[in-house]
């Protein structure tokens, strides 16, 4: 088979919706722009796989590393056909946005993953793929066997540098935080995870709440434009997802002494036109702060640390009215997961 070129096949719009064909184990199917599904061919070991697995990149069109990432494992895997335990949908979140080279065209697509948008009549390009892109996870989700393990990685890049490069973002989970999950995690060089305290509307989040997926945001280093990634940097994580789509089910042991968990305390949202961030612009992810320290100015509210040693996330002084403009967060000990 020719080798199958992700990028270029969504870009490109070579690809017609609804078309399929087959290497000599996987049958390929090309849902949508950007959606591709590829499954073992014998419906019987298709049903007999105990994986579903979404893989995402470029819900944020500047975000390059992880495109590049799963262009080259879906290339692969099209060049040299092997048997796939699981069924996968590899999904390219945003092309208009991949196009332009920015982090979205009209609003944040990763703020719009919430059941009210698939109802809505989208008002811009993102809010109509958002729609797609659950209908397509609620498919493939929905076409599991109850006995196949639910898994969404959906990849990306940070704007900041950080103190902690490869982290994730553990979504809202109120039945805990499981420890094999961040295990997997962290044999994947992705060392620091942040749990969540409240829903959020972000892919990842859907998957988990909505499909019981174990699902995480992973932030792969700093936004690069294409071919600027150091791509060897991401190779465990490609061994740890070769092994989920090929090999045994991944269940290594955590390493406590290594791993470092941040509870999210808060979710701070821009309220007024006039915000501002108390540090600067280069300020690395998972900076400290003290009790008391300002982090913020919205408007007349004055926003500061809550405790000693509070670090800041995701800060962006540029975002909407109403949008996330920072998480603070609190490390934590790794009695707080669960199994
Ligand atoms: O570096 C930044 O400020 C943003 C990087 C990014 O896109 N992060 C995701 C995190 C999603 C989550 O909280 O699960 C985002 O902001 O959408
Ligand atoms: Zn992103």
């Amino acid at each position: 088979m020719k080798a199958f070129d992700l990028l270029e096949a969504t870009l490109g719009h070579e690809m017609t919706p609804g078309e399929s064909w087959q290497d000599d184990m996987n049958l390929w199917q090309w849902l949508d722009d950007g959606i591709l599904r590829v499954e073992p061919l014998k419906p019987a070991d298709s049903r007999n796989c105990d994986r579903a697995i979404v893989l995402s990149c470029g819900i944020h069109g500047n975000e390059t590393a992880p495109i590049e990432l799963l262009v080259a494992m879906a290339k692969q895997l099209s060049e040299t056909p092997r048997r796939l335990q699981a069924r996968v949908l590899f999904i390219l979140g945003n092309p208009k946005a991949v196009v332009n080279g920015s982090r979205f065209v009209d609003e944040n697509l990763n703020r719009l993953f919430s059941p009210q948008y698939k109802q809505a009549k989208p008002q811009n390009p993102e809010q109509r793929r958002a729609s797609d892109l659950m209908r397509a996870i609620d498919e493939f989700f929905s076409l599991a066997a109850p006995h196949q393990r639910r898994v969404h990685y959906d990849l990306h890049t940070a704007i900041r540098d950080s103190k902690h490069p490869f982290f994730a973002v553990y979504p809202h989970s109120p039945e805990g935080f499981s420890r094999n999950a961040v295990a997997r995690l962290q044999a994947a060089d992705v060392d620091t995870v942040l749990l969540s305290h409240a829903p959020a509307s972000t892919f990842s989040h859907y998957s988990h709440c909505y499909h019981q997926a174990e699902a995480f945001t992973v932030e792969l280093g700093k936004v690069k434009p294409f071919g600027g990634n150091d791509m060897s940097k991401l190779e465990p994580l490609k061994r740890l997802l070769e092994a989920m789509l090929y090999g045994l089910w991944p269940t290594p042991q955590l390493d406590e002494q290594r791993i470092k968990l941040f509870r999210v305390t808060r979710a701070i949202h821009r309220q007024h036109q006039e915000f501002s961030l108390s540090f600067a612009d280069d300020l690395a992810n998972f900076s400290r702060f003290k009790k008391g320290q300002q982090l913020a100015q919205d408007g007349n509210e004055e926003i500061v640390a809550e405790h000693d040693g509070e670090a800041i996330v995701f800060p962006n002084r540029k975002v909407a009215v109403g949008q996330r403009a920072l998480l603070t967060v609190i490390q934590s000990a790794p009695s707080i997961l669960t199994d």
